[in-house]
């Protein structure tokens, strides 16, 4: 089988109750010579410890507004408690992993999204694929959603777009949004295929709304920009929503 790279974001809150199955479809993954690349999210703790330490939450759809004070703790949460916790599971499973962030090797840089508004929020512009790729041969990368300036000043990425522009960079064969629900709901329903209409129509209708909207948008840049395959789920056996593109003439 020809050796492809998987990006895999897990959300905040499928981090902390990762299913047998999730480790077991990685040692297959890691088996046949897949790439892996896990990016990691970690909002709810930031929110849970923004609160506890009188730091105002708040998102615009989804982002969230990010003060120098909050993007401290992001720091913190993610590198310091997030990470660490998933790749101490990873290894439990016997899972060849390396921790990764930002400041190894201009690994991720970006710029302002739009300052005024969202404070030290980013975009990305680079990504060193060519150290990344080498890494991945070896070892499932865990990187957490921060980048940097080009002169060194951090800055916070919402995990579903950075997971997305990293899976377009490193021209990734599949990104696979893994959440705590099991796909794009409607009605109670998982949707099993969307298109970029229909999302269009089911945000309108506020049917797809909060941390579901990067999600979904995150996916089709994704998929615009040459990825292959990607998926909204909570187990990674399962295929959840698939997004599709007008381009497949699937009916909607
Ligand atoms: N149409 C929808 N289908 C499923 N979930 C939705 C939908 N609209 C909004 N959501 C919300 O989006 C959440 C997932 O986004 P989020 O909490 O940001 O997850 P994560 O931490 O995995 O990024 C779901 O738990 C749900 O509350
Ligand atoms: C700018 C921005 O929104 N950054 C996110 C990064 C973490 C994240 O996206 O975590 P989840 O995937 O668990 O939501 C945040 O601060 O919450």
């Amino acid at each position: 089988m020809k050796q492809q790279i998987i990006v895999i974001k897990i959300g905040g809150n499928a981090v902390t109750q990762l299913p047998d199955s999730f480790f077991q479809q990685l040692a297959r993954w890691c088996q046949q010579g897949q790439k892996i690349l896990i990016v990691h999210g970690g909002g709810p703790k930031i929110s849970q410890l923004s609160t506890e330490l009188h730091l105002a939450v708040k998102k615009i759809a989804g982002v969230r507004v990010t003060d120098a004070a909050t993007l401290e703790l992001t720091k913190a949460v993610l590198l310091g408690l997030v990470q660490p916790e998933l790749l101490s599971k990873l290894s439990a499973h016997h899972l060849p992993v390396i921790g990764l962030n930002a400041g190894c090797n201009q690994l991720l840089q970006g710029h302002y999204l739009d300052q005024a508004k969202y404070g030290e929020v980013g975009v990305l512009d680079q990504l060193n694929t060519a150290w990344l790729t080498q890494i991945l041969s070896r070892e499932i990368g865990v990187l957490a959603p921060l980048a940097q300036t080009t002169d060194g000043k951090w800055l916070n990425v919402n995990a579903d777009t950075a997971a997305a522009e990293i899976a377009t960079k490193l021209n990734a064969s599949k990104l696979v949004l893994l959440t705590d629900v099991p796909g794009v709901l409607s009605a109670g329903e998982v949707v099993p295929e969307l298109s970029q209409q229909k999302a269009h129509t089911m945000i309108a209708a506020d049917i797809i709304k909060s941390g579901m909207t990067p999600k979904i948008k995150a996916a089709f840049a994704a998929l615009n920009h040459g990825v292959q395959q990607a998926f909204i789920t909570d187990d990674l056996t399962h295929t959840g929503t698939t997004f599709i593109t007008q381009k497949a003439g699937i009916a909607q």
